[in-house]
């Protein structure tokens, strides 16, 4: 058996190491700039052959160009600060696709500081990336899911309040109105009670969808507020807009005719709409405003349901 020191002088066994990991070893002489050493591996995962990587240049045009000048950047000023570093890119394969890679560089640096040599090793990361693509996929999912109410599909009360807080920014700033409009469907206790609650959530989720349907302008929204409650937000919509969309609400819920026969309205399914109108004043609160609707709510409950009230707000 050899000792260590025998393995230290033995050029071959180190060859031997290099050229028999995944990693690809390289060493770039730093004032000719030229590759002095490239592991041959590298033809196997990039399909170019070692001695087509001659000089720095080679090594910086079989880049992705969108990772091209950060990647030559940060390396030419970490390596002339004497800095080990380390950074990813996509490299160009011989066949026109492109792999992740990792550089992982050590700056062999001269008595004076200067650099003398870069040494390092490439990885293929390309797996890795893939991982952290699908996670990043998955994130973009969880977070739209997060905005979403579970039973009716539509926007949750999340995604109407943060929609809120942006148009109401956007309405005060350009001096613009916003309407809102709440919902709440008639005597839905008593449709559980008599048809039970999977029908109930049937007929939410129906509601939902004629909303939704009402519906034409590209901001426009509607959400699930709570419980059997719906809001619907129309921004740069006056007082005579919103009570049109209110109508054909309502209109579209008769249409949609869900028996009722507990109702003493109509034996179908009606709802009560309470409609708000303001141009936001630099003071005024979303919150304050969405209460006085909620008020026309409670007035259109308390006048005999199945209808709706309005009201202008001042800013
Ligand atoms: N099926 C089902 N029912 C719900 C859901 N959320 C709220 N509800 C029901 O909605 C009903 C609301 O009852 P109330 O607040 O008394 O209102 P109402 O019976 O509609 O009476 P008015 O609003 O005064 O006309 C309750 O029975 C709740 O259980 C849901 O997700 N699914």
């Amino acid at each position: 058996m050899s000792d260590v020191s025998d393995l230290r002088n033995d050029d071959a066994v180190y060859r031997t190491l290099l050229e028999s990991t995944k990693a690809i070893p390289w060493k770039i002489d730093w004032a000719t700039k030229k590759f002095a050493y490239i592991g041959p591996q590298i033809e196997a995962l990039l399909g170019w052959s070692p001695e087509s990587w001659m000089t720095v240049e080679d090594w910086a045009m079989r880049m992705h160009p969108e990772d091209r000048e950060y990647v030559v950047n940060f390396c030419v000023a970490q390596s002339q600060a004497g800095i080990d570093h380390e950074a990813d890119y996509r490299a160009l394969t011989k066949d026109n696709g492109y792999v992740w890679l990792r550089d992982v560089v050590h700056v062999v640096r001269k008595d004076n500081g200067e650099p003398e040599a870069l040494i390092g090793f490439m990885f293929d990361i390309s797996e890795r990336k893939k991982t952290e693509e699908k996670l990043l996929v998955l994130q973009k999912e969880l977070e739209a899911l997060s905005f979403k109410d579970g039973l009716t599909n539509i926007a949750n009360r999340r995604r109407f309040d943060a929609s809120l807080e942006v148009e109401w920014e956007s309405a005060r700033s350009a001096g613009q109105p916003l309407s809102i409009l709440l919902f709440d469907i008639d005597f839905f206790k008593q449709y559980n009670d008599l048809y039970g609650h999977v029908r109930g959530d049937n007929a939410l989720i129906e509601i939902a969808q004629t909303l939704s349907l009402a519906l034409d302008g590209p901001r426009d929204l509607v959400a699930r507020f709570g419980g059997e409650e719906f809001v619907v937000l129309l921004p740069q919509a006056d007082a005579s807009v919103a009570l049109k969309v209110a109508e054909r609400c309502q209109r579209l819920i008769q249409k949609q005719a869900i028996t009722h026969a507990h109702s003493p309205l109509d034996q179908r399914i009606t709802v009560s709409i309470g409609v708000g109108t303001v141009t936001p004043g630099a003071h005024m609160k979303p919150s304050s405003f969405i209460e006085a609707v909620d008020q026309q709510l409670y007035a259109a409950k308390k006048n005999g349901r199945n209808r709706i009230e309005t009201v202008q707000v001042a800013p």
